[in-house]
């Protein structure tokens, strides 16, 4: 580690998802790996093997594409027997009313500004997911939300700044132990709740967030200090084009065609 650094933690955002490759707003809704993003996690896998990665524990969401990301490493290191915790603190961001609407047709329809602000701004949600909504009932009837979150938990919409409101007591009560105990850390989760950690360790200012944009299945690493604060900070394990092409990719998926 470099010099400094106490902690080593290695973040990855899901492989593409089915919603990713039709364009559609998914948040809580449960897509799976497209092809092409199975093949990112195993790509991912071998990334992380070549750099000699040993992980000691591992966080995911309750979501199948963070969670098939995460086995996908996990097999390709053969590191699949170290302890791997879920929570939906993790999820991603729940687009509320937009789940499930095709992103470039919303930039059409409301302007690609509006897009942008749905997605990339810190404190502006999108509108609420109502009961009528086609996906609704699958996500709040969901076993695996039987015990939490609470009934006044459960979110209907999220705003970056609602995201972090429940992920960083996750980052700070779970995830943070760990590593004080000498543990490297690795995290599969997604394009939203990571922007949202990595806002935190970043301190990234409220606007300055509005322009990062993750891509899916390349992993980063942070080293840190005693401190927390980032010796080394996203740290992309993949060559600089490819992950600046991936990132445009992701912005780009707001854009009216
Ligand atoms: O939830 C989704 O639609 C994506 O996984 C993240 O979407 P975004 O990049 O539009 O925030």
């Amino acid at each position: 580690m470099e010099a400094g650094a106490k902690y080593r933690v290695v973040m990855v955002r899901h492989g593409e998802s089915e919603w990713n490759e039709k364009n559609l707003f998914c948040g809580w809704y449960d897509a799976d790996l497209s092809a092409k993003g199975a093949e990112e996690a195993e790509q991912a896998a071998k990334t992380l093997a070549g750099s000699g990665y040993k992980f000691d524990v591992a966080f995911t969401s309750v979501l199948k594409r963070a969670n098939k990301t995460l086995e996908a490493i996990l097999k390709g290191l053969k590191q699949e027997n170290i302890p791997v915790n879920k929570s939906w603190r993790l999820n991603e961001r729940h687009y509320g009313g937009l789940t499930g609407l095709n992103k470039s047709e919303t930039a059409a329809k409301y302007g690609e500004a509006q897009v942008q602000i749905w997605r990339r701004s810190f404190d502006v949600p999108p509108p609420p997911m109502e009961e009528s909504n086609k996906y609704y009932k699958e996500i709040v009837e969901d076993p695996r939300y039987a015990k939490e979150p609470t009934k006044e938990e459960f979110p209907m919409f999220e705003s970056l700044k609602l995201t972090i409101a429940r992920t960083l007591p996750y980052w700070e009560g779970s995830i943070v132990p760990e590593l004080k105990a000498g543990k490297t850390v690795l995290i599969a989760a997604h394009g939203n709740s990571l922007r949202g950690i990595v806002k935190h360790l970043d301190a990234i200012s409220d606007d300055g967030i509005m322009s990062l944009n993750l891509p899916t299945g390349i992993p980063f690493e942070y080293q840190l200090d005693e401190n927390l604060k980032p010796v080394v900070s996203m740290k992309f394990l993949g060559d600089e084009e490819t992950v600046k092409k991936a990132m445009e990719a992701v912005a780009a998926q707001g854009k009216a065609k």
